[in-house]
């Protein structure tokens, strides 16, 4: 696991664009696509700003980019908490990434069991059917208790091993989202977790230096099987860390 500390969000946001244009680029390379899950919340908001603009913007083939989201909440797409009107409004809307490559959860359909299956499919047709479908890229965030895509302490989520998405009912709203499930996310080739701010600082400390307790703390279970985890935070995020990073 690489841990690295930034002094702001600028720098961190710079540092997360610089990875996901290697990563970007190797798979284009490689098998001449990119599979990139964002996340939700605000964190990753200058992120997706500056991705959308010189220098990263042409660095990357987006005609081969693949996006979906770890998470969603139960709102229409043009609600001010939807995850995709965040990433559509900042990133998405100014590339040239074709309509059907953007694969938004259906998170507010009423039978969120059926959009559950209906977009794990969605997934398995664009990555593949054989076993547990591998992103190349997951971004994700965390929140002050722990929680991460909308897998949050001491909920059954955690547990989940057959699914790949899920519907939850969560104590922070909006309250019933879809989610990536663990092994989901523990077959990604690549998981970046972007967190900043003062009032993630035990949670970040407890995570990355304390006991392994992923019912505490839900982003301990992301420790993909055959892929790298990277961690970046800023300097108020990592206060509590005891090691220098
Ligand atoms: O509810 C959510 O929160 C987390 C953390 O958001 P942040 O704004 O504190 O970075 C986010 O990663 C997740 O996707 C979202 O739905």
């Amino acid at each position: 696991m690489d841990v690295t500390v930034f002094s702001d969000v600028e720098q961190l946001s710079r540092s997360a664009a610089d990875y996901i244009t290697r990563v970007a680029r190797e798979a284009i390379a490689a098998r001449n696509r990119f599979s990139l899950a964002l996340s939700g919340g605000s964190t990753p908001k200058k992120l997706y700003g500056l991705l959308a603009t010189e220098p990263y913007r042409s660095q990357i083939d987006w005609s081969k980019v693949e996006i979906f989201w770890s998470d969603e909440r139960n709102v229409p797409p043009d609600d001010a908490e939807s995850n995709y009107r965040m990433a559509n409004e900042v990133m998405l809307s100014k590339l040239p990434i074709p309509d059907e490559h953007i694969h938004r959860m259906p998170a507010e359909q009423a039978d969120r069991d059926a959009a559950s299956l209906a977009h794990a499919h969605e997934i398995q047709r664009v990555l593949g059917t054989e076993g547990t479908p591998r992103f190349d890229l997951i971004q994700l965030g965390m929140g002050p208790e722990g929680h991460t895509a909308s897998l949050f302490p001491h909920q059954p989520s955690l547990h989940e091993q057959q699914r790949l998405i899920m519907p939850v009912s969560v104590p922070k709203p909006p309250p019933d989202r879809l989610t990536f499930t663990p092994p989901l996310l523990n077959a990604a080739a690549h998981v970046l977790f972007l967190v900043t701010g003062a009032e993630k600082d035990d949670a970040v400390k407890a995570v990355l230096e304390g006991p392994y307790q992923p019912d505490e703390y839900p982003a301990q279970i992301v420790r993909p099987t055959n892929g790298e985890v990277s961690w970046m935070l800023d300097t108020a995020a990592a206060e509590k860390l005891s090691k220098q990073k």
